[in-house]
């Protein structure tokens, strides 16, 4: 398995997998596990190129949600719920799609069917691999977090941004190229999975409005927008965890 993963929580609890965003690890999603491993089997792992996860070199949608099945595959688990933020948001949304059998539910943190404009993501990727990763992450806080958090939890801010500036390029540029090609507009409408949106009101990234178009296009589907910006499992931590425990409980009555 060449995929850097860590579980933490009971041996016999349900199975939660939790997807970081670019340029993050799954050192990100801390202020979740203590909660998360009171009822669930934490399953996180670093996306392709990104923490202790090597580069393949050129990768796509379709292969970070094949990565999160061979995940599944190799520890033996059958079917498991689901949580990703920004691109583990849209691999998640490619999952609910195309592995509907793996998965009790999925849900989608600030994302969107489509990430921003393909010829950004592109320029985003020279720009790494020609001058490093310090000019993506000196804009990092700005995109991540709202100014009222930035003022109050500096350390946690600069702890995300200092992670970034320290990551290694190719496998944030392939991510950004993945981004550039992923387009799951078409496809959200046939997803049957329960999925639960979560959306910052504050996001500049990944908007309340593509958090709408989730909503309005898949059938059932759940929203909560939260007091955040982009990262809003780390602004609105508490929230963020109990909006996702909410919703997985709500299920058991399905
Ligand atoms: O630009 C960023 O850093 C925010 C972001 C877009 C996709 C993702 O995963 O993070």
């Amino acid at each position: 398995m060449n995929i850097h993963y860590q579980i933490d929580g009971p041996q016999d609890a349900p199975v939660i997998v939790l997807s970081n965003s670019l340029g993050t690890s799954l050192s990100m999603w801390e202020p979740q596990i203590a909660t998360l491993t009171q009822q669930f089997r934490v399953l996180r792992y670093d996306t392709h190129g990104h923490g202790q996860t090597e580069k393949r070199g050129k990768v796509t949608l379709a292969q970070l949600g094949e990565d999160v099945i061979s995940l599944l595959d190799h520890l033996n688990i059958a079917k498991a719920h689901f949580c990703g933020i920004s691109m583990g948001g849209l691999t998640g949304i490619w999952l609910a799609r195309f592995a509907p059998e793996r998965f009790h539910s999925v849900s989608v943190a600030n994302t969107a069917a489509k990430i921003g404009e393909q010829s950004a993501w592109l320029s985003r990727a020279r720009t790494v691999r020609e001058e490093g990763m310090d000019v993506v992450a000196a804009g990092s806080a700005d995109r991540w977090f709202t100014g009222e958090f930035r003022q109050h939890q500096p350390e946690t801010v600069e702890q995300l941004v200092h992670q970034l500036a320290r990551s290694e390029a190719e496998g944030y540029a392939e991510c950004c190229e993945a981004l550039a090609a992923a387009d799951m507009r078409g496809e959200v409408a046939a997803i049957t999975v329960p999925v639960l949106i979560i959306a910052g009101e504050q996001d500049p990234v990944t908007t309340v409005a593509d958090a709408d178009f989730l909503h309005q296009q898949i059938p059932g589907s759940q929203e909560v927008i939260l007091p955040a910006s982009h990262l809003s499992n780390v602004e609105a931590a508490g929230a963020f965890t109990q909006s996702l425990v909410t919703f997985i409980r709500g299920l058991n009555g399905r």
